[in-house]
């Protein structure tokens, strides 16, 4: 039977990177994303590699919403075998120039949304026998970084939330992990990079090369490179790795 997995934020940059890996590994795609018009976009990709795709808008920072998507996924699959946990935003600025609303509104978007998303789907996966989780942390789930501090502050939460989810479903044969990207060029690190050139008062482009210029393998990561992760995770060769957060960086020295 063919396996389904839901992918969060999968309209455009790494989402979509590893919704259109897993579907040429062979799974059904659940493509979810706050925006309609590129979540429908990736579902046509993806039904154009010959695998079924359901289009969902959903915001994953309101379990009830979460909840609905899951009760979708599964009326139209009959399988929930992996939920890739990928949807995030970034926030550029010092921690005192952070407002304690945009911190309560990172933590809903990047870490409950993952609380949501593990709650929703074990019942399931545990009635299954199995299933995979895959959550998306980031090299700022090791080491904090200057101007992300609430961002760095959710992704070492993801990190500690995999480890106990991992260690709570791993009786039910449920795996809990991460993959922990470095530099990504997606929308997200426009804006990140914008944001600190404005900071930096440096030209748009100089911030992100900067940090592409502490990568050992001299480029800028792509969302294929975070999808051959993830496409392992969602595989049976990684049965016997739970409750890590792998970073796939290209080498960054943080020296
Ligand atoms: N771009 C990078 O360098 C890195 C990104 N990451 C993480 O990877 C994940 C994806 O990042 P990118 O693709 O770069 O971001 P992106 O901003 O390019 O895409 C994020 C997608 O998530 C969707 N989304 C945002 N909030 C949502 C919500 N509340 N409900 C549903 N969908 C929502 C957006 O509509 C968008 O389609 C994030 O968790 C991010 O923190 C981790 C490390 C590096
Ligand atoms: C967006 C992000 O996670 C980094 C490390 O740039």
């Amino acid at each position: 039977m063919t396996k389904t997995a839901i992918v969060t934020g999968a309209g455009q940059g790494i989402g979509r990177g590893i919704a259109l890996q897993l579907a040429q590994d062979g799974f059904n795609i659940v493509v979810a994303d706050l925006n309609e018009k590129t979540a429908a976009t990736t579902a046509t990709e993806i039904k154009n590699l010959g695998v079924d795709s359901l289009p969902l808008v959903a915001d994953v920072s309101d379990e009830a919403a979460f909840n609905q998507l899951v009760a979708e996924a599964h009326e139209h699959f009959p399988t929930i075998d992996v939920l890739v946990n990928n949807a995030g935003i970034a926030q550029v600025a010092t921690i005192e120039e952070t407002s304690a609303a945009d911190f309560d509104k990172i933590f809903k978007i990047n870490v409950n949304s993952i609380f949501y998303g593990i709650k929703a789907v074990a019942p399931i996966m545990r009635a299954q026998g199995s299933g995979k989780i895959i959550n998306a942390g980031s090299i700022a789930s090791h080491q904090g970084i200057e101007l992300l501090g609430p961002y760095s502050a959710t992704k070492f939460a993801i990190r500690g939330l995999t480890q106990a989810a991992a260690q709570e479903l791993a009786k039910d044969h449920i795996t809990v992990n991460a993959y922990a990207p470095g530099i990504v060029l997606t929308p997200m690190w426009d804006l990140i990079d914008k944001r600190m050139s404005e900071i930096h008062n440096v030209p748009i482009g100089a911030s992100r090369d900067k940090f592409i210029a502490g990568i050992a393998l001299g480029r800028g990561e792509t969302p294929q490179d975070v999808a051959g992760l993830v496409s392992f995770l969602a595989s049976e060769k990684s049965d016997y790795i739970t409750g890590q957060t792998i970073i796939v960086d290209g080498g960054i020295n943080y020296s």
